[in-house]
């Protein structure tokens, strides 16, 4: 009898979903979601040299570090990939997303689009990018100002960011725009269950197919 395609006897590659946006269109948010609502992802948890905002938790939302750790980390090879934005160092730690890779966990990458160009460059068949728009300029700088966490020469500098950063939007291969927060999530996990379909996401699909021709009708 054919055996069901669980992909359980050989192993998969994890997937490295890769969201970016300009500060404030909800990248952050939709993330969030995703890692809570249990579907199989896991957070890659970033090195900054950015200062902590108060609802931050060191290790859960960042590993805060300063100039000094992070050159030396990123000289040691121990950085995935790293950029300068918006005036800090930020960047993925190699260990934990290789090893989530090799052992076929699915891990979610809120990093900006150098960072997603350097993924792809390394880990290119891994990776499923999408870009997160907001659904105006207006909208992303009322949800700057709204979430009060940033000071306003620091939201001033993140708008003016945010222009230079949407022009990246063609290098991602999917566009979700967050106007409805609900709705946008549900784009996402659109794209993570079709991704997860891919023939050659599904490794266990070589003995179920094999079982299905050794089948005698
Ligand atoms: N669809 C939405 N409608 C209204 N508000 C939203 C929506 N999505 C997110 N927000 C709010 O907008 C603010 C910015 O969202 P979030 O922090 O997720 O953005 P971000 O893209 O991760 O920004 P950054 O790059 O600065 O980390 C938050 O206060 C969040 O609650
Ligand atoms: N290239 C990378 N970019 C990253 C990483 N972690 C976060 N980011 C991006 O930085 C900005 C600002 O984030 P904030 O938390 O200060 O609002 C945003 O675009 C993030 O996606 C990373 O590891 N590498």
């Amino acid at each position: 009898m054919a055996t069901k395609d669980t992909g359980s006897s050989i192993k998969r590659r994890g997937l490295m979903l890769v969201l970016s946006s300009p500060s404030g269109a909800g990248k952050t948010t939709i993330a969030r979601n995703l890692i809570e609502s249990n579907i199989g992802f896991e957070m890659s948890v970033s090195v900054t040299t950015r200062p902590r905002r108060g609802s931050e938790i060191e290790g859960v939302h960042y590993h805060f570090s300063n100039k000094r750790e992070f050159e030396s980390l990123r000289d040691n090879g121990d950085l995935l990939e790293w950029a300068e934005v918006h005036g800090n160092y930020y960047a993925t730690p190699r260990a934990p997303a290789e090893l989530a890779m090799a052992e076929g966990r699915d891990m979610l990458f809120d990093i900006d689009w150098q960072g997603a160009t350097q993924l792809k460059q390394q880990m290119r068949a891994d990776i499923v990018s999408i870009f997160i728009l907001p659904p105006s300029m207006g909208e992303l700088k009322a949800r700057l100002k709204r979430r009060a966490e940033d000071q306003d020469a620091v939201i001033d500098q993140r708008l003016k960011n945010a222009r230079d950063e949407i022009e990246h939007w063609t290098e991602y291969d999917f566009v979700v725009i967050n106007d409805d927060l609900d709705r946008a999530f549900q784009e996402v996990t659109a794209i993570v269950k079709a991704e997860r379909l891919r023939r050659d996401r599904r490794p266990g699909l070589f003995n179920f197919i094999s079982g299905l021709l050794a089948e005698k009708i």
